[in-house]
């Protein structure tokens, strides 16, 4: 289990009291209330249906809360307000669960990994990444970003079927890090890979921690993923916080029922040397 860590200051990212209804149909959160701080990463747990989706999709400025607010870096987070949502995304990136969807198989490597930088306007020229050299990683960041997930730079000039599920991840983890943001929320990010895969993607997202502090805000059904990547663990139940600290304290002793229900029925991983 990772040791808990002093977080420092403001979070970048909050919910504050958020609650959330789907369109026609009854609300799913009751005011959440969670924060993201810089060097304490962030687990959501709870059972299927308990809203943790939903919550990831508040902080990724997918959609607005009903009720309460999403906050960045202390200011209410305004989905129209085109200077905030740059710095939020250049501050704030995503990985899915699944990397056989999330990446554009007609796209090369290059330019799947390169988006952020055209799309926050950080390409120091358009051309160059547009382009058939661009697309190849010629950008020094792509080359850098796909090293730094344990990809050759090569592999920018390649498509995506011609990997595996985990380098797939590695690509998407390259694609969302290549701007060098604050914190990752990753759905699931790995359960969707088999078990050896997954522990080597733990482990490198441990590494991104470690060598690039980053702050990773984490939905997963997989309480053992959760303590080697997390230092906060957040309860979910029917939409509602039932508990929330570090990690060791809440999966180790926890205090609701619903968590020691969680800790039962929840698979492990198997230990480190399967990587
Ligand atoms: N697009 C949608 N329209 C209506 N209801 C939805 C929609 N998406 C999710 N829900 C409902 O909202 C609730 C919370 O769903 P959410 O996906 O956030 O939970 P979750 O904890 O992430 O579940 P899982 O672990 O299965 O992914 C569920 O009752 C779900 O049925």
């Amino acid at each position: 289990m990772v040791p808990s860590a002093a977080p420092s200051a403001a979070p970048v990212l909050a919910a504050d009291d958020a609650g959330f209804a789907y369109r026609g149909a009854p609300p799913v959160l009751h005011g959440v209330s969670l924060d993201i701080t810089a060097g304490r990463s962030v687990g959501l747990v709870g059972e299927s249906g308990a809203g943790k989706t939903t919550v990831l999709r508040l902080l990724l400025g997918l959609t607005r809360p009903t009720s309460g607010r999403i906050l960045f870096d202390g200011a209410e987070l305004r989905l129209r307000d085109r200077e905030q949502m740059r710095r939020f995304r250049r501050g704030v990136q995503s990985v899915f669960q699944d990397p056989y969807s999330s990446l554009d198989p007609r796209q090369r490597v290059g330019r799947i990994v390169s988006e952020p930088l055209r799309s926050l306007g950080l390409a120091p020229e358009a051309g160059l990444v547009r382009g058939v050299r661009g697309a190849r990683g010629d950008d020094p960041r792509v080359g850098a970003a796909l090293e730094a997930v344990g990809l050759p730079a090569e592999v920018a000039g390649r498509y995506p079927h011609e990997f595996s599920g985990g380098q797939r991840q590695r690509i998407a983890i390259a694609r969302a890090t290549v701007c060098d943001p604050r914190v990752l929320l990753a759905d699931e990010p790995v359960s969707a890979l088999d078990v050896t895969t997954r522990v080597r993607i733990v482990d490198l997202l441990i590494e991104l921690k470690e060598t690039r502090g980053l702050t990773i805000a984490m939905v997963s059904h997989d309480l053992s993923v959760v303590a080697a990547l997390c230092e906060w663990t957040v309860v979910l139940e029917h939409g509602r916080v039932v508990e929330q600290g570090d990690t060791a304290g809440v999966l180790g002793a926890p205090s609701h029922p619903y968590t020691r229900q969680l800790l039962a029925s929840v698979p492990r991983l198997p230990a480190a040397d399967a990587s």
